[in-house]
């Protein structure tokens, strides 16, 4: 299997005068060829910083990143600027919750359609652009007619779906969504959840979907990686985790949401707060909310049990002693 994109001690932390942030800490993490990974984790837990250092987003003066992050071939972390916007959009392309309002409201959506394909394609006439277009705006349920548009002259979601259409304008090899039906009403997220499927049936597409709500990923993805506190706590094939979860933490989650389909819950079902990102603990980053830690879990971290292809389970209950 091609690996896409693969994570080895990745950390992330926020630093300023007075203190660090450890957001991201000792990510691994592997994406093959065609996957579909949800990454979910609630309010905090670091998913969007993972993904904004992934595309070299977050500011070098205030924040440190190591370990590695390979994406077909390549490590992220150590490319230049000109290798950066070389790769953005052609290679690895992102659309965030917010990413409808980064269009300008007073330019036609065809021209900054048009703009932005001539980054990558300086000489590209407006017929071939249009006919791209054209097409990839067909793939996420939208008509031609929108291109003559201003932005405020389309709903919420149809924006949306023109952000995913121009993500996908240079055929990227992945994909990131991050929470990017989040703010859309239930009915629409479904159809552009739908539409990315079908999508991906055609492109040769790898995607990674940062989401909190574990229905989506259980709509639309096949691997899931939970993630709390800057920490990975389980990754693997989606039909197995949501069925069969192993870590307390896993659990919690899938239990705040009784029924995947039904109405969101917040995490009730686990008590108290995701803990201070500024310090550093000696044990399993979840134990004090776990109901299943036993005394090791608060001194020591468990030793993490993986697999080759990229599985995970981050948990004493699991991984024996370091
Ligand atoms: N610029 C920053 N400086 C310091 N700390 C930050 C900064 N941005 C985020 N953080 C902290 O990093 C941690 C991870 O935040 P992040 O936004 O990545 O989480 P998230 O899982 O994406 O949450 P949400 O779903 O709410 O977006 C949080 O504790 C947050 O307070």
């Amino acid at each position: 299997m091609e690996r896409v994109l693969e994570l080895k001690d990745f950390n992330v932390t926020y630093v300023n005068k007075y203190k660090k942030v450890y957001a991201v800490k000792n990510a691994n993490l592997q994406i093959q060829k065609g996957d579909s990974l949800g990454i979910v984790g609630e309010s905090g837990s670091g998913k969007s910083t993972l993904a904004m250092a992934l595309l070299r987003l977050l500011p070098e003066k205030s924040t440190e990143i190591s370990g590695t992050a390979n994406f077909i071939g390549k490590d992220i972390t150590k490319l230049s600027k000109t290798e950066l916007q070389k790769m953005r959009w052609k290679e690895l392309a992102v659309v965030f919750q917010k990413s409808m309002n980064s269009l300008s409201p007073v330019h036609r959506i065809g021209t900054q359609i048009e703009d932005i394909y001539r980054v990558h394609h300086p000489d590209a006439s407006r017929e071939e652009i249009f006919k791209r277009i054209e097409y990839l705006l067909q793939l996420v349920n939208l008509s031609g007619r929108v291109y003559n548009l201003y932005p405020h002259e389309l709903s919420g979601g149809m924006l949306q779906r023109v952000s995913i259409a121009i993500s996908l304008m240079h055929n990227p090899k992945l994909l990131i969504l991050d929470e990017a039906t989040t703010a859309l009403d239930v009915v629409t997220q479904g159809q552009i959840l739908d539409e990315i499927l079908k999508m991906e049936k055609e492109l040769d597409m790898t995607r990674i979907m940062i989401t909190h709500d574990m229905s989506v990923v259980s709509t639309s993805c096949n691997k899931v990686a939970i993630m709390y506190a800057g920490e990975f706590m389980e990754i693997g094939y989606v039909k197995d985790v949501l069925k069969n979860p192993k870590h307390p933490y896993t659990k919690g989650l899938l239990s705040s949401f009784p029924s995947l389909k039904g109405e969101k819950s917040k995490l009730e079902a686990i008590d108290g707060f995701l803990p201070d990102l500024s310090k550093l603990y000696d044990g399993c980053i979840f134990a004090p909310r776990c109901q299943s830690a036993m005394d090791k879990c608060f001194k020591a971290k468990p030793r993490k049990l993986e697999t080759d292809e990229g599985f995970l389970l981050n948990c004493h209950l699991y991984g024996g002693e370091n």
